[in-house]
């Protein structure tokens, strides 16, 4: 297989004296769907956390293309094309669609001294974004983002981790608060994501989410990896028994 985008290596993580990470290692490819699944408490935020910036690893290293890289804010992590979309998804509802999908990268007109919001460029940006999704938000891209639904504020959130030169997604529990039929619209983007050639890493609970989307899962129990497989050679069933077995 082709080097990982993005790889973490036997990391360890801990808080005080009892480690909440334990030898961890996870690969995420171009193109390739990785799952981290795992119960409650597993170290799954914990570990997203330190591919993302928001916390160091307290032992172990994380690669890019295969070369050492730290992060020291989530700033660096986003600077080298790592895009996470936590689960508070950060939409302000009183903006716009665009201005959110934009936020932060707004791009700017400049006559002389004066700058100001190129709104064209930025529609256009969120028009593209959504497209590579697949998304379809309505026409109406000026109103405010209070009017999205939970799994179109969920696309927007991704739309916008995407936008500018990300080449890793991390998702976490993108479709947890979801109904069904918004949870596979979510579902669908994630392989849209993965067909752009995003390395996509997916946090869920939900085993029958993994199975649909997953080119790989890693299951994390107690802050180890409990098992790795390829989720074609796996069934729902054997899944369930398996995950069931590490409790
Ligand atoms: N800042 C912290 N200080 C101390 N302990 C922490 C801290 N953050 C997380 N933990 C502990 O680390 C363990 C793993 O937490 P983490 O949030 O990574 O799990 P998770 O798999 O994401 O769970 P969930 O699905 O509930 O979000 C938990 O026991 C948690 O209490």
């Amino acid at each position: 297989m082709k080097q990982a985008v993005l790889e973490a290596r036997n990391i360890w993580k801990s808080y005080g004296p009892v480690p909440i990470l334990e030898d961890v290692s996870i690969e995420a490819h171009a193109g390739r769907v990785l799952v981290l699944l795992g119960d409650n408490g597993a170290g799954k935020s914990t570990l997203i956390k330190i591919l993302s910036g928001v916390t160091a690893p307290s032992a172990g290293a994380l690669l890019m293309d295969g070369q050492p890289v730290s992060f020291q804010t989530p700033r660096d992590a986003r600077q080298r094309g790592i895009a996470t979309v936590f689960q508070d998804l950060a939409v302000c509802n009183l903006l716009s669609i665009t201005r959110n999908v934009v936020l932060g990268r707004e791009p700017m007109k400049r006559f002389g001294p004066f700058r100001w919001m190129d709104m064209k460029k930025a529609e256009e940006q969120t028009r593209q974004a959504f497209a590579v999704l697949g998304v379809n938000v309505g026409s109406d891209m000026g109103r405010p983002a209070a009017a999205l639904s939970g799994g179109q504020r969920q696309s927007l959130a991704i739309a916008r981790a995407m936008l500018f030169g990300s080449t890793c997604l991390i998702l976490d529990e993108p479709t947890s608060a979801l109904a069904v039929r918004q949870a596979h619209g979510v579902l669908d983007q994630i392989k849209a994501a993965a067909a752009a050639g995003q390395a996509v890493i997916f946090i869920t609970h939900n085993f029958h989410h993994a199975l649909l989307v997953g080119d790989e899962v890693v299951v994390l129990g107690n802050g180890k990896v409990m098992a790795h497989f390829n989720t074609g050679e796996t069934s729902l069933e054997e899944l369930t028994r398996l995950v069931s077995m590490l409790h």
